[in-house]
């Protein structure tokens, strides 16, 4: 069976990996996440995972730890408008991001990409969150939270930030940063299967 290595550096993306029961390792693969001149944000959020996994490919070469690896990398964005919200640079951002998503619908883009040395697949999933109002005090103790920082759109829905959630339509798992559906079939399809690490019977 391949040995799978996860591209990322974020936690998330390990707790929802290990929640599957797959085994791996982590390496991180940072890249330049500056979108390109017109590019919609499906095309962003896809070439930055494939960047990822790419770039976890390319540190394995020849290493011979790893004969047979597959790497798979992610990237979520938060889209409202057509515009590209990542990570909040500072507060003010953060703020700026959250009035901007108070009482209104946005969109959740999270993109996976497994490669080996033959094949890569890709895959963009989408989903739509809904958000009550929030007021600037409740925007200010957030970020005082410390919450926001390191998160797409300045929000976490797996942490206080799903106080503000009033429907969603789509993966949770994607937005929290994984799609666990759509990553365990193509993990399958490159020849490993889910719920490997069980602790108790196989469901
Ligand atoms: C919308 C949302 C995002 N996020 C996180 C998931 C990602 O870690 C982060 C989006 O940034 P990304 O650039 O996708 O990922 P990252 O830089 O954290 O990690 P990597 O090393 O894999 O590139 O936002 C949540 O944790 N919860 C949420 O509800």
């Amino acid at each position: 069976m391949p040995q799978l290595l996860l591209a990322s550096g974020s936690p998330r993306r390990r707790e929802l990996l290990t929640q599957i029961g797959v085994p791996f390792t982590t390496l991180s693969a940072d890249i330049d996440e500056t979108p390109l001149q017109d590019e919609t944000p499906a095309a962003y959020v896809e070439r930055l995972a494939r960047g990822k996994a790419d770039a976890g490919l390319l540190q394995l070469a020849n290493d011979p730890a790893y004969p047979t690896a597959c790497v798979l990398g992610a990237d979520t964005a938060v889209v409202l408008d057509g515009r590209i919200l990542g990570k909040p640079a500072d507060e003010a951002e953060a703020l700026a991001m959250l009035a901007g998503l108070s009482n209104r619908e946005h969109e959740v883009l999270t993109a996976i990409a497994v490669v080996d040395e033959q094949h890569c697949e890709t895959r963009v999933v989408s989903s739509r969150v809904r958000f009550r109002s929030i007021s600037t005090e409740e925007a200010h103790a957030y970020w005082a939270s410390g919450e926001p920082c390191d998160k797409a759109g300045s929000y976490g829905i797996q942490g206080l930030g799903a106080v503000f959630v009033e429907h969603l339509s789509g993966s949770y798992s994607a937005v929290v940063g994984l799609p666990l559906c759509e990553t365990a079939e193509i993990l399958q399809r490159f020849g490993i299967p889910c719920w490997q690490c069980l602790e108790g019977d196989k469901p």
